[in-house]
């Protein structure tokens, strides 16, 4: 097995080598997709990043100054990124800090110019990293490991809607079988609406058009029930709303015996608000085992399935990079390649897995995954740009609209490959 490429030897790394950010991977291994579509900026007037950059950020940097007491030192420093996010400076992280290394050869050319110029992904990414720092999630003091977005989360997995939801599973397990997985895919789909970044703004659209771009349902259906059941992957997106039904269809396919065992992708640390931790899983996994009927009886069975190793947690640090999959490290492409099936949640994962660029809308989807090491499919709201494999006169009558259908979330897609 080969060194992982994403953390090369930081040992080498000065402050003023200007090396450009990785992306040649994805260049190398997209044969036969249009290469050259250019990464998506926030510096274009009236583009969607640039809303993330000038109103998001400032709004979210205030939220989490309100929402737990923190000491002067850390309400400083959350300060210093607000004015930071206003200015639309962005600094490096303190050179103590543990991976400020490791930023330095994923986007040294960025850092300290201007959040907007940087590619979105990076940037967004970096973002979180900085409020982690400004909070002090990973130095010495009473903030290490206290997940800054936890009083949201927690809002909203306590919140009644929730129990009306896994009161729902009630329903869904009297279905027919065919009924049931289409009524389980659609409430892990539909889940990814439910994404607190998007709450910060009141973006959220509403629920008028809840139309599929793309329904790959029945090719990920075959993908699980054609061939002896193997590993399945699901790289999660958001706790809470969308957690519970991913955990309810990875229920079915562990009680079903449809996969051998689940492997449950989460992130390391606290990361684009509602991004799920370990803790959200055990948190999730309280609030199902909690609940009456089927919804009770499926939280119980996944926290046997931890412990007898059938459901596996992995919170691989690549999870947080700020790079597309194309640029994964061995030891995660070892974990996909080994699965019969890999899922991947929500907005963020679907930018990664096709590469977060201008790509025109029809680029076929098996040339920009053609590097992905197995099957696959995405389950995702749209709520950015980027999107491939939808015919040009599909995004053009759309378009025609005038509905910001790309962004809302009101449109979603089930889109893969074999
Ligand atoms: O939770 P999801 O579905 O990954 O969506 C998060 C999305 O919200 C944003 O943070 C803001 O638009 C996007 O950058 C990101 O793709």
């Amino acid at each position: 097995m080969q060194a992982d490429r994403w953390a090369p030897d930081w040992g080498a790394v000065e402050m003023d080598d200007r090396t450009p950010a990785p992306s040649g991977d994805a260049e190398r291994t997209r044969q036969g997709a249009a290469v050259n579509a250019p990464p998506i900026l926030g510096n274009v007037p009236g583009a969607y990043a640039l809303g993330v950059f000038r109103d998001r950020h400032p709004a979210l940097v205030r939220q989490v100054r309100d929402a737990l007491p923190y000491s002067p030192d850390r309400l400083e420093a959350l300060d210093r990124l607000l004015e930071e996010a206003i200015a639309d400076k962005m600094q490096p992280l303190d050179a103590s800090a543990h991976d400020f290394a490791t930023w330095l050869t994923w986007g040294r050319a960025y850092l300290r110019g201007r959040w907007t110029d940087a590619p979105f992904l990076w940037a967004e990414s970096f973002f979180y990293r900085r409020l982690l720092e400004a909070t002090g999630y990973f130095a010495e003091g009473p903030w290490r490991g206290v997940d800054p977005f936890e009083p949201f989360k927690q809002a909203e997995l306590t919140g009644s809607i929730v129990d009306e939801e896994l009161a729902s599973m009630d329903r869904v397990a009297a279905l027919p079988q065919r009924e049931k997985e289409t009524a389980l895919l659609l409430a892990s789909l539909w889940g990814n609406r439910a994404d607190l970044t998007f709450q910060i703004t009141g973006e959220l659209g509403e629920d008028k058009a809840a139309d599929l771009v793309v329904d790959d349902g029945e090719l990920l259906w075959s993908l699980v029930h054609d061939g002896p059941p193997g590993t399945i992957c699901v790289v999660a997106d958001n706790a809470g709303r969308e957690l519970l039904p991913d955990l309810a269809l990875i229920d079915h396919l562990l009680a079903r015996r449809l996969a051998t065992e689940v492997v449950l992708h989460v992130k390391p640390q606290p990361y684009f608000v509602s991004d799920a931790t370990p803790a959200d899983v055990l948190a999730g996994l309280r609030r199902l085992s909690g609940a009456p009927g089927e919804a009770g009886k499926a939280g119980v069975r996944l926290r046997q399935a931890l412990r007898s190793g059938r459901l596996v947690l992995r919170t691989h640090p690549f999870a947080c990079a700020p790079l597309p999959y194309s640029d994964m490290p061995d030891s995660l492409r070892d974990d996909f390649a080994a699965a019969s099936l890999t899922i991947t949640k929500g907005d963020l994962n679907y930018r990664r897995l096709v590469g977060d660029r201008v790509w025109p809308s029809d680029t076929p989807f098996e040339g920009v995954t053609a590097y992905f090491p197995g099957p696959v499919v995405a389950l995702r709201t749209l709520k950015s740009d980027v999107l491939v494999g939808v015919a040009q006169e599909v995004s053009a009558g759309l378009d025609a609209t005038g509905e910001r259908w790309r962004t809302t979330g009101t449109r979603a897609l089930i889109q893969g490959r074999a």
